[in-house]
């Protein structure tokens, strides 16, 4: 079973608008509201694969109640955390004229130590084949290095302080996108820059380059996957996308070059789906035979 994290849980609110312009009235001309995070996109992708997946994420007040609910009906077993501040929510804006995504993410509610404690072992009570823990720490949260379970190969998938805390957890595989390992590092070299993270206690380092694709950097070499072709679509939730393959290749021990592609086939599937967590499957297995992936 894999078991996805996501500590500082949304319900993902949508909306459709023409044009987006600062200093203007928007008429939304769709909305669409529902469970997110980045860990449960995850779940859902791995949930579309067929795949045992289960979800632990934190939920309070009525947004937490719109996202026990809505989770419930994708059908993602859950173990959800009750806080006693509201769950947070947060807006993508589609503008179909310009073509542009634009993310509004609120911080989330204040947890205490005794949730952020109930959290941590409410996470140990499982013993997946692969853990993924992913997305911001809400505020109080102590830190991702705590969720990462000895013994159990783990992915982290965040950036900047919680991304540098969470290597004292040796994660097995960190996945920032270029902004984030630049940010975290630095560097503007991604293989000198990922080489870096790994000296401070990741294992592999998988960086995502949007439309280049995703490249690994492990203890055995640095491969490049490339997608086929570029796609334009709503790219929230396609990093997750990737995750969900970077688990599924772990959880399987397969090579790194495979590993990738798959990686690579769901993040494209993902930009082609409406929204966060959604896959075009049928774009997905036709990309895995054409993700083209070079020694690095
Ligand atoms: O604020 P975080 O935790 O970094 O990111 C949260 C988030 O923007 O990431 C997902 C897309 O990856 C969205 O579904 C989600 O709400």
């Amino acid at each position: 079973m894999i078991l996805t994290v996501t500590p500082n849980s949304a319900l993902d609110v949508t909306y459709t608008v023409d044009a987006l312009r600062p200093d203007s009235v928007h008429r939304v001309r769709q909305v669409r509201a529902r469970a997110g995070g980045k860990g449960v996109n995850v779940a859902r992708v791995l949930r579309a694969l067929g795949e045992d997946v289960h979800a632990v994420a934190t939920a309070g007040g009525a947004t937490g109640d719109a996202f026990r609910a809505e989770l419930a009906e994708a059908g993602i077993p859950a173990d959800l955390v009750p806080i006693g501040g509201e769950t947070r929510r947060t807006t993508t804006v589609l503008s179909t004229v310009e073509e542009t995504v634009t993310l509004f993410n609120e911080p989330g509610p204040e947890v205490t130590a005794a949730e952020w404690t109930s959290f941590v072992d409410t996470v140990r009570r499982h013993v997946p084949d692969v853990l993924v823990c992913s997305g911001s720490l809400p505020p109080g949260a102590a830190g991702h290095a705590g969720l990462l379970g000895a013994g159990v190969p783990t992915i982290l998938d965040t950036s900047g302080a919680a991304l540098l805390a969470g290597l004292a957890g040796r994660p097995s595989v960190v996945k920032p996108n270029l902004a984030e390992l630049r940010e975290v590092t630095g560097r503007a070299d991604p293989v000198e820059a990922a080489t870096e993270l790994r000296r401070g206690g990741a294992e592999t380092v998988v960086v995502s380059l949007g439309p280049d694709g995703l490249l690994a950097v492990t203890e055995d070499g640095a491969w490049q996957a490339r997608p086929s072709k570029t796609l334009t679509g709503n790219a929230t939730g396609a990093g997750d996308a990737a995750v969900a393959g970077l688990a599924l290749g772990l959880a399987r021990g397969e090579p790194w070059p495979e590993t990738l592609r798959r990686a690579v086939a769901l993040s494209g599937a993902a930009v082609l789906g409406p929204l966060a967590g959604d896959l075009d499957l049928a774009h997905y297995r036709r990309e895995l035979g054409a993700v083209v992936v070079r020694a690095h």
